[in-house]
């Protein structure tokens, strides 16, 4: 039996195949004629010279619809049905609709029933003003049958669909084109042109779309709202705008109700939190006005802290011991200003004012004008106390005596001067102008007063504060010791150091322990345990690692070799020169390699370094170092890059429950040794199934 007609295709040179309907009279939709369709479609999906899709019909008809003289052969039996939803789902919606070519239909004339189904499966419509569209199928005693039902009142709306297929009342192109069912009115002249261009602007739109898929993925990868956004926004591309509200509409509301969004919505309250200080901040006191500042010290920190601070408009003296000292600290500053005109954030004027800002200083002489010092020199408690003493006679009696240390205990710092009610901790994270946290360190000493005035300043240089008292390692560096520790354990263990960096940047750290210890600096992080082991050695994990590699040189990012090597620039390479010093560590520490930990999947790993960090946490809140949990939860997204999606680790924390967590720490306190004990808190609001971020009822110890 001849075919009922057919399609045909022609490939066009700008990559464009023109599909026409050909069955005459009215190019109605036999099922030889789908299948050609299919065929064209398939065959054009597949061509490498094809980049989008046009649907026309021959002789200025689009469709008539549905082969209406095949119904009586389809009754009789004389051909053979095909498969239920085989023409609507697996023609029209898989591969026209969900084809990743783009298509669209050019339609004059004729284009009824099957004929407006087959155009509404394409991803956008131009007609002519007086072509003709429609659903008649009802006067048939049928509905439609190939997905019209649900396109068209998703482009024309519920009322103007009902009446459409109802009445099976047609509209002209003109009406269609008001409705939002056809995207663009043309001459028949321009038709198949207008189409052509069309279908090539969807394909460019696509490819911008799929780089900033790309983009967004990189950025976080565990971050399914972005993906969606980028969605309907194509959807509005490539079906019309009421099509793209509706997609919005519905993702909106089911994104709405994520842990994503419960998460991101915590962080912006608790972020505002942080600067409501009970005892501070509840007294009605004023800022005082700090006109300038001064750095002792102009190394990393230092340099860094002078940074943001000319960049905030505070005229910086910084001193230095010698000239060469103070002329490399100044260098820095210029280096780090010139990195922002580098990338676009500054312009050449901004950085001549923000430099004209910077004096340099030997000695003390001019400390009688300022408001504010920041000292930012090594970590040796006795040149701590003789800067403060010092400090003491040259400075204005109102001024803020603040130290950038990150572990010395205040009180041992100000122990030998009489001004211990102005002595702060101003704790800044490297580099300081870039990260955005700021550590404000009370003591039972310190004023409320210099407490408000430093909230102040925090917020002019744009850092996030979060006010905590006083102890080894604060809140924040306390809080995250265990992340390295942990690991450090785990790799005596028998566990693999890149599987460990691997499983937390997938979770959604900016880096590893391991790749975070290689950028801190072996030398930071063997002193930074010392202070530990000193101030709380049951639950330090003496590991030998990296002691053994700081003997071989290798001391991290700086000397290009530590956990990584760093050939290129800042580029890590996992190393397999490192199995030696493992070994070596493994067999110091007298263990045997626990089998079972090789077989652990990510999602344990994460439990194994973060469990000890929110133990930690805990204890920090319980002592009353940190005022309530979610600054806890600030300090470790914006301290450490703790996904801020999770929360932070106290809320983290809680999704997993306490108790799940307090069992996992026992567990491994029993296998592995003191590190993983359970604090009191934590054993506490596991048994009595209280979250851990809630206020507990005796609220704060006397600490602060
Ligand atoms: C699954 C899907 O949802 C189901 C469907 O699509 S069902 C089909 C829906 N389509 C329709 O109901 C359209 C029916 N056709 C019409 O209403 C009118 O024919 C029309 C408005 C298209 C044209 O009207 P008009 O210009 O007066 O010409 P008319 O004489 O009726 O038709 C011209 C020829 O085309 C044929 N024809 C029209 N529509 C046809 C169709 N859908 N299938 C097969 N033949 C069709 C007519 O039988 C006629 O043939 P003939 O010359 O051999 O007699």
């Amino acid at each position: 039996m001849a075919a009922k007609g057919a399609t045909e295709m022609e490939v066009g040179g700008d990559g464009v195949a023109v599909i026409t309907i050909c069955n005459p009279p009215v190019n109605s939709l036999s099922i030889d004629v789908l299948l050609s369709l299919k065929e064209s479609y398939e065959e054009a999906l597949q061509r490498k010279d094809v980049k989008a899709i046009v649907v026309t019909g021959k002789g200025g008809k689009f469709s008539g619809g549905f082969d209406i003289s095949s119904f009586g052969d389809l009754h009789s039996g004389k051909i053979e049905q095909p498969k239920v939803g085989y023409i609507s789902i697996d023609i029209l919606t898989e591969l026209l609709e969900g084809a990743t070519k783009p298509s669209v239909a050019a339609i004059d004339g004729l284009c009824l029933g099957g004929g407006l189904e087959v155009s509404m499966a394409c991803h956008a419509r131009i007609s002519t003003p007086t072509a003709q569209l429609g659903l008649p199928e009802l006067q048939l005693g049928i509905i439609p049958g190939f997905g019209g039902t649900q396109r068209l009142p998703r482009l024309v709306g519920l009322t103007k669909s009902l009446e459409m297929m109802l009445l099976s009342k047609p509209i002209k192109g003109e009406e269609a084109h008001q409705l939002g069912l056809v995207d663009s009115l043309v001459s028949p002249n321009d038709l198949v042109n207008t189409a052509r261009r069309w279908a090539l602007d969807i394909c460019e739109a696509r490819e911008i779309l799929k780089f900033a898929r790309a983009q967004a993925r990189k950025q976080a990868a565990n971050l399914e709202h972005p993906l969606i956004c980028i969605d309907v926004i194509e959807e509005g591309i490539v079906s019309g705008p009421r099509a793209g509200l509706w997609k919005e509409a519905n993702a909106f509301q089911g994104l709405l109700f994520s842990d994503t969004c419960k998460s991101l919505l915590h962080v912006f309250f608790s972020q505002r939190a942080t600067s409501k200080v009970p005892g501070a901040t509840d007294l009605g006191l004023m800022p005082r006005k700090i006109t300038k500042v001064a750095i002792l010290g102009g190394g990393l920190m230092g340099s860094g802290i002078a940074t943001a601070m000319i960049l905030s408009n505070y005229p910086v003296l910084l001193k230095e011991v010698n000239e060469k000292f103070l002329n490399a600290g100044i260098d820095r500053i210029k280096a780090n200003l010139q990195s922002r005109v580098r990338k676009g954030k500054m312009t050449e004027e901004r950085y001549g004012k923000a430099l004209s800002l910077l004096s340099g200083a030997l000695g003390y002489e001019k400390f009688k004008e300022v408001d504010l010092v920041i000292e930012a020199v090594i970590e040796n408690v006795k040149l701590k106390q003789q800067i403060f003493a010092d400090l003491e006679k040259y400075c204005p009696s109102h001024c803020i005596l603040a130290t950038n240390t990150s572990t010395i205990d205040l009180n041992l710092i100000g122990e030998k001067t009489k001004s211990q009610d102005r002595i702060v901790g101003a704790h800044f994270f490297s580099p300081a102008h870039v990260m955005p946290l700021l550590e404000i360190v009370r003591t039972q000493h310190t004023s409320a007063q210099v407490v408000v005035d430093l909230l102040d300043v925090g917020k002019r240089i744009k850092k996030t504060p979060i006010v905590v008292g006083n102890c080894t390692g604060f809140a924040v560096n306390r809080m995250f010791f265990p992340y390295t520790q942990s690991a450090l354990l785990f790799v005596d263990y028998g566990m693999d150091v890149y599987k460990i960096d691997r499983a937390c940047t997938k979770f959604g750290m900016p880096m590893g322990p391991f790749r975070l210890a290689d950028l801190v600096g072996f030398g930071v992080a063997v002193a930074t345990g010392m202070q530990y082991l000193e101030n709380f050695p049951e639950r330090v994990y003496k590991s030998m690692l990296i002691p053994i590699m700081m003997e071989d040189k290798r001391s991290g990012e700086a000397s290009r070799k530590g956990f990584y090597k760093y050939e290129d620039k800042r580029k890590a390479t996992p190393d397999p020169e490192i199995m030696t010093y493992i070994q070596k560590s493994r067999s110091m520490a007298g263990v045997t390699p626990d089998a079972e930990l090789m077989k652990l999947s990510d999602k344990d790993i994460v439990e194994m370094v973060f469990f000890p960090v929110i133990n930690e946490a805990c204890r920090v809140l319980d002592e009353g170092i940190a005022v309530k949990a979610s600054d806890l939860d600030i300090a470790s997204i914006f301290g450490m890059g703790f996904p801020p999606y999770r929360g932070g680790v106290m809320l983290w924390g809680d999704s997993i429950g306490a108790k799940y967590i307090h069992g996992k720490l026992a567990e491994w306190a029993k296998r592995y040794g003191s590190f993983f004990e359970p604090c009191s808190y934590l054993a506490e609001r596991a048994a009595k199934g209280i979250p851990l971020s809630a206020p507990a009822a005796s609220q704060v110890k006397a600490r602060l």
